[in-house]
């Protein structure tokens, strides 16, 4: 890792975008100046595993090169048909979760939802994208490595988690997998060189893997959405309408759930109490119809803060509706504010047909707009429509890793430049250390809170800026001081290498 007089660039995750003209400029001159921070590794791999691995390349994958030379020219010539079934063992989980498998003697690309690494199973083409297929998973012949029984009912179908019956350990390596994929292919680093232990640093697991998320979104829907596997009989009663969470890949049918083990207990109460009450035709409450643009209720957001003083959990709901009709809100608000923790009830109107849970206009329903949270040692204040890391817990982790791969030495000298700040989070937890934070973002609402979450902590060395980082000028490095260390917090691996 380079000094500290170097420029370094952290990187907090990694997103494709275009790499614009400016970023020549803050490059250190060495060249070499990254840390990155990937949360993917675990470093103590069970030998157990690693022989597993070795056993199952041995198999399924092709290691030399003159092999992959003749499967790509198979692949090439190579391509099922939709609807055709086939035997194949899952190699390895890409991006989003999807398991990655080649067809036997061809080296053909088959991508398949919910197939774990090793597992054997039977599946049907569904469509052909690009030089790969997709196909849906038919049966299981053998299980996968590493399985473990899912806690949730919902999770062999359930859009929100596709891995849960992956052990946590094999899912870090899954993570780490893709992550050190994305550096060595995208971003040109070579994982043979003895500087990349540097470059990507090992997985930081997170001590809690449920009721960790601090926002769920949750859609209402006209009609409830049923696996194959556990389609109502007939005769059977099924109540009307859907809240829940996606099929995975579906955004117009939904799951009907009552229960997600990712967020807190509080925000269950709260998805219970409106599961129990929002059909109730007295009081006149429809579902948003994505089809035909007609419907009420848009989607459920909950959002898990901690009052700063007692540090016991504070609840925002926010119902997003397709127009503002408060009135009809009212017997739902009255019950909700009822748990003892929700704080706050907000009401984000989204007129137009899309899906998103932004709305133009936002009404405070109950209590107060924004709920709080506490992330090494600063108060946030979190609105409706901020970006907060998800998981608070694994974020106070992140952030002390971000703030020792800085290597601050704390004398007040550097220059830090948040790029993609979000809230400002990151540039604020780093200002007690620093000179000053420049921090940099496309939305507006996300600006006026960091600026105001560097008020209610008394920071007065950072300034943020609202503007589109994809649109920027060559005098973008004008506007503030040469800086010591950039922050990116969506940002592509090649971004950083040239
Ligand atoms: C994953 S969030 C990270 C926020 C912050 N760095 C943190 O860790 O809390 C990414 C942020 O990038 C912002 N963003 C996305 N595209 C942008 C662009 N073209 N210009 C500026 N900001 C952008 C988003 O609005 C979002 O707040």
């Amino acid at each position: 890792m380079m000094r500290s007089h170097s420029l370094r660039h952290l990187t907090a995750t990694t997103t494709t975008i275009s790499s614009p003209s400016w970023l020549p400029k803050f490059r250190s001159s060495s060249g070499s100046a990254l840390a990155s921070l990937s949360f993917a590794q675990n470093p103590q791999e069970n030998q157990q595993q690693q022989q597993k691995q070795q056993t199952q390349q041995k198999i399924y994958c092709d290691s030399s090169n003159d092999d992959k030379k003749s499967d790509s020219n198979r692949a090439s010539s190579y391509f099922p048909k939709r609807g055709q079934e086939l035997e194949l063992v899952c190699e390895s989980l890409a991006y989003k979760g999807k398991g990655v498998c080649k067809v036997a003697d061809t080296g053909f690309v088959v991508l398949c939802d919910r197939v774990l690494p090793g597992e054997k199973f039977i599946g049907r083409v569904t469509r052909k994208k690009g030089s790969y297929a997709e196909m849906t998973k038919l049966k299981t012949l053998s299980p996968h490595w590493d399985s473990v029984d899912a806690p949730c009912e919902y999770a062999s179908y359930c859009g929100g988690c596709k891995t849960q019956n992956l052990s946590y350990e094999a899912q870090l390596r899954a993570k780490e997998g893709q992550v050190r994929d994305l550096v060595v292919h995208v971003g040109k680093f070579s994982d043979k060189d003895p500087e990349f232990a540097g470059i990507m640093k090992p997985i930081v697991p997170c001590d809690i893997q449920f009721h960790y998320r601090n926002k769920m979104e949750f859609s209402f829907g006209p009609k409830r959405w049923f696996p194959k596997e556990s389609l109502p009989k007939r005769g059977d009663h099924i109540e009307n309408y859907a809240l829940g969470l996606h099929a995975p890949g579906f955004f117009d049918k939904v799951l009907n759930i009552d229960k997600c083990l990712l967020q807190s207990e509080p925000a269950n109460l709260v998805l219970a109490a409106v599961q129990d009450y929002w059909r109730d035709p007295q009081l006149g409450l429809s579902p948003y119809d994505v089809h035909s643009h007609s419907g009420f209720l848009k989607h459920l957001m909950l959002r898990t803060g901690s009052d700063v003083k007692t540090g016991l959990p504070e609840l925002m709901v926010n119902f997003v509706t397709s127009s503002y009709k408060p009135e009809l809100l009212r017997p739902l608000v009255e019950k909700i504010s009822s748990v003892p923790e929700v704080v706050s009830i907000m009401n984000n109107v989204n007129t137009s047909v899309g899906n998103t849970s932004v709305g133009e206009e936002e009404y405070t329903l109950y209590g107060k707009s924004n709920i709080t949270e506490t992330l090494r040692g600063l108060t946030f204040q979190i609105s409706a429509n901020s970006f907060f890391q998800t998981n608070t817990h694994q974020a106070e982790v992140l952030y002390k890793l971000i703030e020792d791969c800085a290597g601050l030495r704390g004398d007040g000298s550097k220059i830090v430049l948040d790029l993609f700040c979000g809230t400002g989070t990151i540039g604020l937890t780093l200002a007690r250390w620093v000179k000053h934070v420049y921090g940099y973002e496309v939305v507006p609402q996300a600006i006026s809170d960091a600026c105001r979450n560097a008020k209610l902590n008394n920071i007065s060395n950072a300034t943020f800026v609202q503007g589109d980082l994809n649109k920027i000028g060559g005098d973008f490095g004008n506007a503030f001081p040469k800086p010591d260390i950039v922050i990116s917090g969506i940002l592509l691996a090649r971004f950083l290498v040239h």
